[in-house]
């Protein structure tokens, strides 16, 4: 279920007392704590006993000793299968929330309260959640639904530009590969601000709940959902390592940039379409310099990269705007062209 949280939330305590938990806990990181724990805290009408439980803020903290502290956390206070967590952040959050609590026990139910634009319009959502390992994005996880999903545009207010942008990516992507107008729509806005995006999310949502409802373990169609990963994990996984991050929406802009052009040498768009969406792409995103990063240290990321199958590295690209074509793979020397094309990206007219 996915429901727009009203003024009281009072559809959040309809649903928790139905569920009738034995205790409750909240997960959220220092910033969520600072402004969004006080909006959630004054609403929230419980019987059932509650503990507020804080992690560090950012990626480098979506690791296994994180998950390690949350397991012995639950433990300590005697979580047991009729617990409740609920996530409130972004989705840092919501994929080591949803992790601990799908493997503590064997698994006890949480919900995500997302309160990122991309939490909302895609890691709340399809029950994707895990942890980074040996700077591996998201390589160790389950596959594990929350009950509910409750989402509170208002969260975002404080939410800080770069962050907000980072979400937009993922709604561009949402455009690119399934509806061409949502896309259109999107890739026209001026800026990027609450009340600019706020009309769209909804649509977001909606498309990323669709593609997961068809193929909940990836076995499909729900490949489509990683257009932009394959390079944007592995650059992410670079800038992880060396300790300077960037956000996930950085990365796929960046990724989709890339797998756009990969998609024109693979011949399933032209060049027009192709340059169109790399110059929108460019107007809302800064260009990430990764000229530090070899080639061949890229390549060997992607190796990792979850879709993969027998040793090939497989793509999801667009044919089209607002259609995307999974299981593709391309040879080494079109990859790299890519990697050299936007490498030099600024030098051309
Ligand atoms: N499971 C999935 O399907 C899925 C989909 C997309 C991305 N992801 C994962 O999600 C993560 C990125 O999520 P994110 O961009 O939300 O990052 P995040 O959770 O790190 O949040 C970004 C920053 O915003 C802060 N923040 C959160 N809410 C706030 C608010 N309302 N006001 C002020 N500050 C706030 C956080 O503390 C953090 O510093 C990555 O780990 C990515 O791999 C998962
Ligand atoms: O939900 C999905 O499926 C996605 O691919 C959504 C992505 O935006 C998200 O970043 C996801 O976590 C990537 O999944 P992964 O399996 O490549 O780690
Ligand atoms: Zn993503």
């Amino acid at each position: 279920m996915i429901k727009e949280l009203d003024k009281d939330f009072s559809s959040l305590n309809e649903y928790i007392g139905q569920l009738s938990p034995s205790k409750i806990f909240i997960l959220v990181d220092e910033n969520t704590h600072d402004h969004c724990l006080p909006i959630l805290m004054p609403n929230l009408e419980t019987d059932a006993p509650f503990e507020i439980i804080e992690i560090e803020a950012g990626e480098e903290n979506k690791n296994i000793g994180t998950a390690t502290q949350l397991w012995e956390i639950f433990s300590e206070m005697e979580a047991d299968r009729k617990s409740l967590l609920i996530n409130l952040g972004g989705g840092v959050v919501t994929d080591m929330g949803g992790f601990v609590a799908s493997t503590y026990k064997r698994g006890f139910k949480f919900i995500n309260i997302p309160t990122t634009l991309l939490a909302m319009c895609d890691a709340s959502i399809g029950g994707k959640t895990g942890i980074d390992h040996q700077y591996l994005k998201n390589i160790i996880g389950t596959f594990a639904l929350p009950e509910a999903i409750f989402f509170y545009p208002k969260f975002l207010e404080t939410l800080k530009f770069e962050e907000l942008r980072s979400g937009f990516a993922e709604m561009l992507k949402h455009g690119l590969i399934a509806d061409g107008n949502h896309w259109n729509d999107l890739s026209s806005l001026y800026k990027v601000t609450p009340e600019d995006v706020a009309p769209f999310i909804s649509r977001s949502m909606a498309i990323k709940n669709d593609v997961v409802t068809k193929d909940f373990k990836e076995e499909n169609i729900r490949k489509i959902l990683n257009f932009g990963h394959t390079i944007g994990h592995a650059v992410e996984s670079l800038f992880l390592r060396k300790g300077n991050l960037i956000p996930h929406g950085e990365a796929v802009a960046l990724g989709m940039i890339c797998e756009t052009h990969l998609a024109f040498l693979a011949g399933l768009i032209d060049v027009e379409v192709s340059s169109t969406i790399i110059t929108k792409i460019q107007r809302f995103f800064p260009y990430i310099d990764i000229s530090e990063f070899r080639n061949e240290d890229i390549l060997n990321l992607m190796f990792n990269d979850k879709k993969n199958q027998d040793g090939d590295i497989n793509f999801s690209l667009i044919n089209g705007v607002g259609t995307c074509a999974y299981d593709q793979k391309l040879h080494a020397d079109q990859i790299n062209l890519t990697l050299d094309f936007y490498k030099n990206i600024n030098s051309k007219a």
